[in-house]
């Protein structure tokens, strides 16, 4: 797998690393090529600095994508209160609804709101939800794998299957309408982190997807046909002692504009004691985040968010760092 740089300029930055806060800086891992010692490099710095980077050649058709779009089109259309798997308007942003797919059997979780939705057993919605989240699942234990790898020599060899073997996922299909107001541009999802390992992101053409750097500048993170977008979640940036950082990241809102987006959250399993080896925290360096059981967190986001998902503030460092118990 080779990395390359959005812009041919950018690849001479990326390498002397003199202007680290721009968008060139956020690479394209090229899933098709072999990988490089390079390539392992730009992307530790890409998953350090910021937390995200895109994706190519990585065996998810344009045409699945826009199969679950239409589908999804329909099926936001429909009354969806009774749904467990549903977040209506208002929770996250009046603008943003979503729908969750679960795994390990993403078959029968689609199924089982298909069913309250559509009236309809073995559904197509259903069929095409297993198709997408399976490869969904091996494309997360592929990069994983890689990221693992830029981490250091022989951090994925040693950790990936006695730390990353029980990882599960889950889909959310984000459906963003149109603000009806008068302002530019508005926040159809407030900045936050996600809660997963690695989150693999589809979004459609319409763009709007942005990340902050360190210092709080923010960087559009425009759509490109066959590119999907890679972030690092909270429990990646505990599990490293924040060797890699979870991308803080929003959505902002064109006036007249729909918007869809598909999200893949790899997770830990939810009673995984999250804690980094001595070897991933380094001779000398000092240890970051106490040891915390995976749905301790996810409980703790929950009741201090009151079910929002969207905000930071309290995040993994607000719940486990050891720096903010002091
Ligand atoms: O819609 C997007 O592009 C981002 C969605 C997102 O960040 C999320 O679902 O966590
Ligand atoms: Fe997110």
């Amino acid at each position: 797998m080779a990395l390359r740089y959005c812009y041919a300029s950018s690849h001479i930055l990326g390498i002397i690393m003199s202007n680290p806060k721009s968008y060139d800086d956020i690479p394209i891992l090229d899933l098709s090529q072999p990988l490089q010692p390079s390539s392992l490099f730009s992307l530790y710095k890409a998953s350090k600095e910021w937390g995200i980077f895109h994706i190519i050649n990585h065996g998810i058709s344009k045409d699945l994508c826009n199969q679950i779009q239409s589908l999804s089109t329909h099926l936001f259309s429909l009354p969806f209160s009774s749904l467990k798997s549903y977040t209506p308007h208002f929770i996250a942003s009046p603008f943003f609804e979503s729908l969750r797919v679960n795994g390990p059997n993403f078959y029968t979780s689609a199924n089982s709101s298909a069913e309250i939705l559509f009236d309809q057993k073995d559904s197509k919605f259903s069929v095409i939800m297993k198709e997408y989240c399976s490869k969904m699942e091996d494309l997360s234990k592929r990069i994983l794998k890689i990221v693992l790898m830029s981490i250091g020599e022989g951090i994925e060899k040693k950790f990936y299957d006695s730390e990353f073997k029980k990882c599960q996922g889950y889909l959310r299909i984000n459906n963003y309408s149109a603000p009806d107001v008068t302002e530019d541009q508005v926040e159809g999802l407030g900045m936050h982190t996600d809660m997963s390992c690695i989150t693999i992101l589809y979004q459609d053409e319409k763009g709007g997807l942005q990340v902050r750097s360190n210092e709080g500048e923010w960087i559009g993170i425009s759509p490109s046909e066959g590119t999907l977008v890679v972030n690092i979640g909270d429990m990646l940036q505990a599990w490293s002692n924040d060797k890699l950082r979870s991308s803080e990241h929003r959505v902002l809102l064109k006036h007249h504009l729909n918007r869809f987006s598909l999200a893949f959250f790899w997770c830990f399993e939810n009673d995984k004691v999250i804690l980094a080896p001595d070897e991933v925290v380094g001779e000398g360096n000092k240890r970051k985040y106490k040891p915390f059981v995976c749905l301790e967190y996810l409980k703790f986001r929950e009741n201090n968010e009151k079910g929002r998902f969207d905000k930071v503030g309290f995040t993994v460092r607000d719940f486990a760092g050891i720096e903010a118990q002091l």
